[in-house]
């Protein structure tokens, strides 16, 4: 049998020529396709190759549990490398408020991941995060988000945890304080993944700074000496107790994916 060679013919004729081939001949053939090749072997024969480009068929998007967009925005720029598409709880109007009724960050993040992936169906990443401050005990710790109250705003947090740290007794060396992130990654009828990440600081006497969200104005990284909120968003996707725990998901999610 003669084999015409089809190099540079356009796709149509390409997918023609491959139809007669198969109607034809009974010859053994093997064609192989990839992201970037295809390449036919006829009777171990190669008579094709072709460098080609196809479309992401399997776009891998991932729910993260939250409503804050701050969040939302720094998980955006650190999973953008890795291909997904983030999408949060603001996306899908219809689904639920949960309840942060745990006492702990982790109760708090199982409630918001498994009760999402169980309304879903799908996996579901959550995190319940917030700000440790020594002389105060580790407050406001799980409270973060309401320090000042049911729906108090960041402002109304920072005014709250600066009127707490007032006092003259609370010195430069004790206004020490970290940041904590835990982060859950839920799938129905699975156990969950569980990982943690903490940023070391202090806290400052007035505000400073314009980007990132929440306590990020007061929260002085000790290692460069600027608010988290004078970092660029990449500079805090660096060093920030969600970029460390996303680490640490991201060591133990292959694993927890094929169990
Ligand atoms: O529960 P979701 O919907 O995720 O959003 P939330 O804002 O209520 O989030 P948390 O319950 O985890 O509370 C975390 C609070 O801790 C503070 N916080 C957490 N991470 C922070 C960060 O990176 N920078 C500044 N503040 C942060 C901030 O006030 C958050 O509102
Ligand atoms: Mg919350």
């Amino acid at each position: 049998m003669k084999v015409i060679a089809v190099d540079d013919s356009p796709a149509e004729v390409i997918d023609l020529f491959f139809q007669v081939l198969v109607d034809i001949t009974t010859e053994p053939y093997h064609y192989e396709l990839t992201p970037s090749a295809l390449t036919v072997e006829l009777a171990g024969k190669q008579i094709h190759s072709e460098t080609i480009s196809l479309p992401q068929t399997t776009e891998k998007t991932l729910l993260i549990a939250t409503r804050n967009e701050g969040k939302t925005k720094e998980f955006k720029a650190l999973f953008s490398p890795l291909g997904y598409t983030i999408k949060n709880l603001n996306d899908f109007p219809d689904l639920p408020d949960v309840a942060e009724t745990g006492m702990t960050f982790e109760e708090n993040a199982r409630l918001k991941a498994e009760t999402i992936a169980k309304l879903t169906g799908e996996m579901v990443l959550a995190d319940d995060s917030g700000l440790m401050v020594d002389v105060l005990g580790g407050l406001p710790g799980v409270w973060s988000a309401r320090f000042a109250g049911i729906n108090a705003t960041d402002a109304a947090n920072n005014a709250k945890l600066l009127h707490e740290l007032a006092s003259t007794a609370v010195t430069p060396e004790r206004r020490t304080a970290k940041f904590h992130t835990t982060l859950v990654v839920a799938e129905p009828d699975k156990p969950s993944l569980v990982v943690e990440g903490e940023w070391l600081g202090s806290i400052a006497t007035i505000p400073k700074g314009e980007n990132g969200f929440g306590y990020d104005p007061l929260f002085v990284d000790d290692e460069t000496g600027k608010t988290a909120a004078q970092l660029t968003l990449e500079q805090k996707n660096k060093r920030s107790h969600r970029a460390i725990a996303l680490q640490n998901l991201l060591k133990k999610l292959p694993e927890w994916q094929n169990s």
